[in-house]
């Protein structure tokens, strides 16, 4: 997977990346590789993860405050877990220059809406997003410029949003390799419990209930792991903090789906206690022609490794 060439004249002016995590570190790569902003500017609440940053040399600048990184900045996109969006806002809220767009890349839209909200000045234009790409992985070293590549970027602007910036905002995931889709915050939070919340939730539980079991040691859980449970081994290794954040911040939806998670789970356990075969394959037919047609529009990713390629 190749990134397209560099633009003759960056999209942004001055950008600003807080968190320089998994993703915004590749949100760096890919803005460097492609000259997306005419200056890059990177801040880390971690002093390593800062330091780290400038001996990568994925930045223009690496800010010593948040009040520098977003100082004259006109985009500022916050890739910090979704507990401490509300805590970041507040800190650079009064740095931000007016008509400066405020974006995010949280897991969780609601929640952070509301976070970023209660903290940012009138006068900024505030757009939530998200990347529907990532890897078990975190920190600076695990990102790259290609992540973006082909995968879904969920905007979910407020009612009244202003429709330059909004187009502003787009264009950058677009130019990340990304295709942008907007949505409501409720309907992304609903989809989303769905489709990543929920089965993370599954993976942290099979695998917490494997190592859990008595009779299966650790060293048979590492052992006889080649098969479908080391997929969920994969998800299971996502990080401790995101995923805490996730779950506390859209509790409602995870909940919802869960509960019907639960009785389709019921039901599959009465099939098999009346052995009732017609109902398995059924539903196994079903799924497998899902996971087909996902093939089919190339949103497939393959485990263990996630189809990394770095750019
Ligand atoms: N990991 C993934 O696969 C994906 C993650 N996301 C979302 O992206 C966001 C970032 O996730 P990752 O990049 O994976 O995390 P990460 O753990 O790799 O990086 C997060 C960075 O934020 C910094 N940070 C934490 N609190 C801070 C604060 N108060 N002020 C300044 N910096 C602070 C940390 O020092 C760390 O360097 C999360 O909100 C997550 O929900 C979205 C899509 C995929
Ligand atoms: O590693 C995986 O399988 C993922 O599902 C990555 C991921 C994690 C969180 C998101 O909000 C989006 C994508």
């Amino acid at each position: 997977m190749v990134l397209d060439p560099p633009l003759a004249s960056p999209l942004i002016g001055r950008l600003a990346i807080i968190g320089i995590g998994l993703i915004g570190s590749s949100m760096l790569r890919a803005a460097r590789a492609r000259k997306l902003a005419g200056t890059l500017v990177a801040y880390d609440g971690s002093e390593g993860v800062r330091a780290r940053t400038g001996a990568l040399d994925i930045a223009d600048l690496v800010a010593a405050t948040p009040a520098e990184a977003v100082a004259d900045a006109d985009m500022v996109v916050l890739c910090v877990p979704v507990g401490a969006m509300g805590a970041v806002a507040e800190m650079i809220g009064p740095h931000l220059k007016a008509g400066a767009i405020v974006s995010d890349v949280g897991s969780v839209k609601g929640a952070v809406l509301n976070a970023l909200r209660a903290h940012l000045p009138e006068g900024v234009h505030v757009i939530p997003g998200h990347p529907v790409a990532g890897t078990e992985y975190s920190g600076p070293d695990a990102g790259f410029a290609t992540l973006f590549q082909n995968r879904w970027c969920i905007l979910t602007p407020p009612e009244g949003t202003d429709e330059a910036a909004l187009a502003a905002l787009s264009g950058l995931w677009t130019a990340m390799g990304a295709n942008v889709e907007t949505m409501s915050v409720e309907h992304h939070d609903l989809v989303l419990a769905i489709t990543s919340h929920v089965p993370h939730l599954i993976a942290y539980n099979i695998v917490g209930t494997a190592a859990d079991l008595e009779e299966v040691t650790q060293s048979e859980v590492i052992k006889y792991s080649a098969g479908g449970f080391r997929d969920f081994t994969r998800i299971a290794a996502s990080d401790p903090t995101m995923w805490r954040d996730v779950f506390l911040n859209n509790r409602e939806a995870v909940i919802e789906v869960l509960g019907r998670f639960t009785e389709d789970l019921i039901a599959l356990q009465r099939a098999i206690r009346w052995a009732e075969g017609d109902k398995l394959f059924d539903l196994f037919t079903r799924t497998r022609a899902i996971r087909r047609s996902i093939i089919e529009i190339g949103q497939e990713t393959a485990a263990p490794d996630f189809g990394r390629e770095r750019g």
